[in-house]
């Protein structure tokens, strides 16, 4: 059985369908876990079946799963319609698959830069897109569009962040993805957002990047730490939640102070006699 939310009612999302891409690991799985602990139905997707067997055996009978590379239309249509025969609705997309491999601007070669824009900026669309006209739009019972909601992970610093020039443009793309939509679909009552995540100590974050990075991440942070996978899961489930429901091209950032991080402070040669940031003299 899952464990409680220390944060939500158990019955928050009673009866909603949730769609998590890249429900099998680290930032996904802990959205998954809390959104099944909230009373949501959650269909986890990624390629590899391992780790959303995993999910599904942390998460219990009411998470199912199924493989989906989301840089494929076929594979991404097959599992929409999939999700629909299982449960006949989606209420929330969320856009959780991506990533990408750190490295110097000038040794990025196409096919690299293409790598992460069709997984992060395509990969993206086609789930929005593939969930959008089989799910929201369509209309129910009463005639009218069905809605729903999108949210769309993107990535905290958002002024520049070197070493990931193609994530960051992919990243980019995909929040005036989310506000152009909240837009045009609005007629649809589809909401879109963007949840751009700070430094989180997942497994692949804390095993992926060199670690001299990841040892200076915290460091970089103004709260002094990294986040805690639990911290974006309650953020998912208050915006899938009807407290959410006036949430629509926002982007929202949750990252410790990350994204206005300009370096420690106060700094070395501005700080008084017990450490704290000088003050200017008040006018006599
Ligand atoms: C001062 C200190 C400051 C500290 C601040 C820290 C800041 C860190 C911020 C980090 C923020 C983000 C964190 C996260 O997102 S954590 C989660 C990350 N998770 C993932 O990335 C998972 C998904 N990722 C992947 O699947 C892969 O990484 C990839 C995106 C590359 C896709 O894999 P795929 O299998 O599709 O691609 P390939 O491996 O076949 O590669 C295809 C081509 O891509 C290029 N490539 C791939 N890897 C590299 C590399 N390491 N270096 C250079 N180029 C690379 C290459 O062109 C590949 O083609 P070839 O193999 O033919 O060369
Ligand atoms: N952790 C962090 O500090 C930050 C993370 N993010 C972003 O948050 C999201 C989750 O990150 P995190 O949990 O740390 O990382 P993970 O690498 O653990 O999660 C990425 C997930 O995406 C899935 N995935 C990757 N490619 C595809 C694909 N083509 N089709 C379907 N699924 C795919 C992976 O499963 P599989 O390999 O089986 O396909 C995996 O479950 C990612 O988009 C990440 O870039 C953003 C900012 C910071």
């Amino acid at each position: 059985m899952v464990a409680p939310s220390r944060i939500f009612a158990p019955d928050l999302l009673a009866g909603q369908v949730i769609v998590v891409s890249g429900g099998g690991t680290g930032l996904g799985r802990a959205a998954a876990l809390e959104l099944v602990a909230l009373g949501a139905e959650v269909v986890v997707c990624g390629r590899r079946p391992e780790p959303l067997e995993e999910t599904v055996a942390l998460a219990g009978e009411r998470c199912r799963a199924r493989v989906c590379d989301i840089r494929e239309e076929d594979d991404v249509a097959a599992f929409v319609d999939w999700t629909l025969e299982q449960h006949g609705r989606i209420d929330t997309l969320l856009n959780n698959a991506g990533g990408q491999f750190l490295a110097p601007a000038e040794s990025i070669t196409p096919k690299g830069f293409r790598t992460v824009t069709r997984l992060n900026l395509d990969g993206t669309w086609l789930m929005t897109h593939a969930v959008a006209t089989k799910a929201f739009i369509p209309a129910g019972e009463d005639g009218r569009a069905r809605g729903g909601k999108v949210i769309s992970v993107t990535l905290s610093p958002h002024n520049g962040l070197p070493g990931m020039v193609h994530s960051s443009a992919a990243r980019a793309g995909v929040e005036t993805m989310m506000a152009e939509l909240s837009t045009e679909w609005a007629r649809f009552g589809i909401r879109c957002n963007a949840i751009a995540a700070g430094q989180f100590g997942t497994e692949v974050f804390m095993t992926k990047y060199p670690q001299e990075m990841v040892a200076a991440a915290a460091g970089q942070v103004p709260l002094g730490r990294l986040g805690r996978p639990e911290e974006f899961a309650w953020l998912v489930a208050y915006l899938a939640s009807p407290a959410g429901d006036w949430f629509s091209g926002a982007t929202l950032t949750l990252d410790g102070g990350r994204d206005h991080h300009v370096g420690p402070w106060p700094i070395e040669g501005s700080r008084d006699a017990e450490g704290r940031p000088l003050q200017e003299a008040r006018r006599a």
